[in-house]
């Protein structure tokens, strides 16, 4: 549905010019909940302002619903807008307009007429449960009920996607949640595409189905959520994400073992993988620490162990783990 290729933002700045976003190539399917997560000047900003056309891409195409947003200009480029519903951090509302007036406001300037307006405006404020709010200016609501309005106005248009630009960033963690249920409910109910700028890891763990990592303009991992969790590929992507379980203070390797850090997830979880690790080597495994997560729905264990091994049988005691669907990491 997405098709993002080759794309690249130069900016030309006085003394050499920067290269904020790096031949990105992306696709993102209908229907996804597609994180994009980076640390501050990865080039989310940059991203999302080519992809909304605020900004022209350098060079590369930005397919949507079969058309190249970065070739569009004028009112072609307008029209084609109409599918990209906008979510901001700080929620840009205007002031002096109520609730109603607000989410109302970009089907004025599509020329709808008044009657039209009116249902379509009660039935987002009702999907975001705000109907008590309606006559109410934004300076007397709450950030999280800023946000949704700022979610019904992006959803005016009935846009295929939303575009959620640290949506969540400037809000409570309980708030995050509520804010982060109903984008995964209006996802669900309205079948709209959401891409996802965060550099919330919590984020993404909890509602995006797949992730791509952006660092210095490239995208360093992308894929599935919880294998991208769990699978980590990169050294920098194992740097990023960090989600060992912290070690104990006395965790010292005795000589003679290695550290195995496992990842159990899903099915593999309800496995005894241990117990038939130690049963069929006759090992003493000490397990130093352990984490369980839930990433989209699916449980994900890590467990870091000390394992007695020669180098002879290293190498079996991995192959059996990996058998039996535990992903393995020697960390020392
Ligand atoms: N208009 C601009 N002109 C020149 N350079 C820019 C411009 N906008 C961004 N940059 C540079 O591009 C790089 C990426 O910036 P960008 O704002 O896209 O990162 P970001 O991941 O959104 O960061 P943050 O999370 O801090 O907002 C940075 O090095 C930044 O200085």
């Amino acid at each position: 549905m997405i098709k993002i290729q080759n794309l690249s933002k130069i900016y030309d700045n006085s003394k050499r010019p920067l290269v904020a976003i790096d031949s990105i190539n992306l696709d993102i399917d209908k229907g996804d909940i597609f994180g994009i997560v980076g640390l501050s000047g990865a080039g989310k900003s940059t991203l999302v302002r080519c992809i909304n056309r605020i900004e022209k891409p350098s060079s590369g195409s930005i397919i949507i619903n079969g058309v190249d947003m970065a070739e569009l200009e004028g009112k072609a480029l307008r029209q084609a807008r109409y599918a990209i519903g906008m979510v901001f951090q700080n929620f840009n509302l205007f002031n002096s307009k109520t609730v109603y007036e607000n989410v109302a406001f970009p089907l004025k300037v599509k020329g709808m007429d008044k009657n039209t307006i009116h249902q379509h405006v009660m039935d987002l404020l009702e999907k975001v449960e705000l109907m008590d709010k309606k006559d109410v200016h934004p300076m007397r609501l709450s950030g999280g009920q800023k946000q949704r309005v700022g979610i019904a106005r992006a959803l005016a248009g009935n846009p295929s996607v939303l575009l959620c630009d640290e949506a969540t960033s400037a809000l409570d963690p309980k708030t995050t949640d509520q804010i982060l249920t109903l984008l995964k409910r209006i996802n669900k109910e309205l079948g709209v595409t959401l891409i996802v700028i965060t550099h919330e890891m919590d984020v993404v763990k909890s509602i995006c189905n797949k992730v791509a990592i952006l660092e210095n303009g490239c995208i360093i991992e992308s894929g599935e959520t919880v294998d991208v969790f769990t699978h980590q590929s990169s050294e920098k992507t194992r740097h990023f994400i960090n989600n060992r379980p912290i070690e104990g203070p006395h965790s010292k390797l005795a000589k003679n073992s290695s550290r195995l850090l496992l990842t159990f997830k899903g099915d593999t979880a309800d496995r005894p993988v241990l117990a038939g690790l130690i049963q069929e080597f006759s090992l003493n495994v000490n397990i130093r620490s352990g984490s369980i997560d839930s990433i989209q729905e699916t449980s994900v264990g890590k467990l870091i162990v000390d394992i007695p091994s020669t180098s002879n049988n290293l190498d079996e005691i991995i192959q059996y783990l990996m058998q039996h669907g535990a992903g393995v990491e020697v960390i020392s």
